[in-house]
């Protein structure tokens, strides 16, 4: 379904140096694989990996191919392929303060349709009942669950995670799991980079960041 070709990417250290974090790259995700997670160690590359297949990040050399299609990595097609295509939970939720847990899943969507699809997406993560309340007065499992409805409201093929239960106890972990278990079980595909050995054994699937590339692990 998705495929990068020998993606070579440079990142420019704080003091000016050039570093390359990733060389003939290559990810293959099948339709057959329903999730799979990304490992490696702080500064391997996981959360540009994930900015790469969201098409935020389009300054690298290869290819991107969606359903054997190359993309053009321009920002109005990667807009528009991310727009049908992908629903992005990021580290640090992106929330607005100012307005309510349905309006954030809204993502600025109006209209009865949208705001029905808003609390399915809530029911989904078992949030159904906070609706109305402040972002400000929620926990850390509760705002990563928003984060999660707000990934969903387009209803994505594909969703990608950028450490989904980083700050979380393991209880909330679990709520997590049994929410991306579901989401499996709908049909969508999940990548999740992770430190979290129990996420990552969750996964269907685990790929290494090392040496610059991706490695397939048991
Ligand atoms: N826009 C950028 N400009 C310069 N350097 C960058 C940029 N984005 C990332 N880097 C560098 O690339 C490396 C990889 O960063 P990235 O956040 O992808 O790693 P990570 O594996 O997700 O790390 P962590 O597990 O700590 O979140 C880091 O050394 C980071 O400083």
């Amino acid at each position: 379904m998705i495929r990068l070709e020998d993606v070579d990417k440079v990142v420019v250290e704080p003091n000016g140096l050039r570093r390359d974090l990733f060389r003939s790259l290559n990810f293959s995700l099948s339709p057959a694989h329903s999730s799979v997670a990304i490992l490696g160690r702080s500064g391997s590359g996981k959360s540009t990996l994930l900015k790469i297949l969201a098409g935020l990040d389009t300054r690298y050399q290869g290819k991107y191919f969606f359903e054997g299609e190359p993309l053009l990595k321009n920002g109005a097609t990667m807009a528009r392929y991310r727009r049908e295509n992908i629903g992005i939970v990021t580290q640090s939720y992106h929330l607005l303060s100012d307005r309510n847990v349905v309006q954030n899943v809204l993502l600025g969507f109006s209209g009865k349709k949208s705001i029905a699809r808003a609390k399915e997406c809530l029911a989904l993560v078992q949030l159904e009942k906070f609706e109305k309340k402040s972002i400000t007065q929620l926990s850390g499992g509760e705002a990563q669950r928003v984060a999660i409805a707000r990934a969903l409201v387009k209803n994505p093929r594909v969703i990608l995670a950028d450490e989904p239960t980083g700050a979380l106890d393991e209880e909330t972990e679990n709520h997590i799991l049994s929410v991306f278990s579901r989401l499996e079980s709908e049909g969508h595909t999940l990548i999740v980079t992770t430190h979290n050995e129990r996420v990552a054994g969750w996964c269907q699937s685990r790929l290494m960041l090392s040496d610059k590339k991706l490695v397939p692990q048991e």
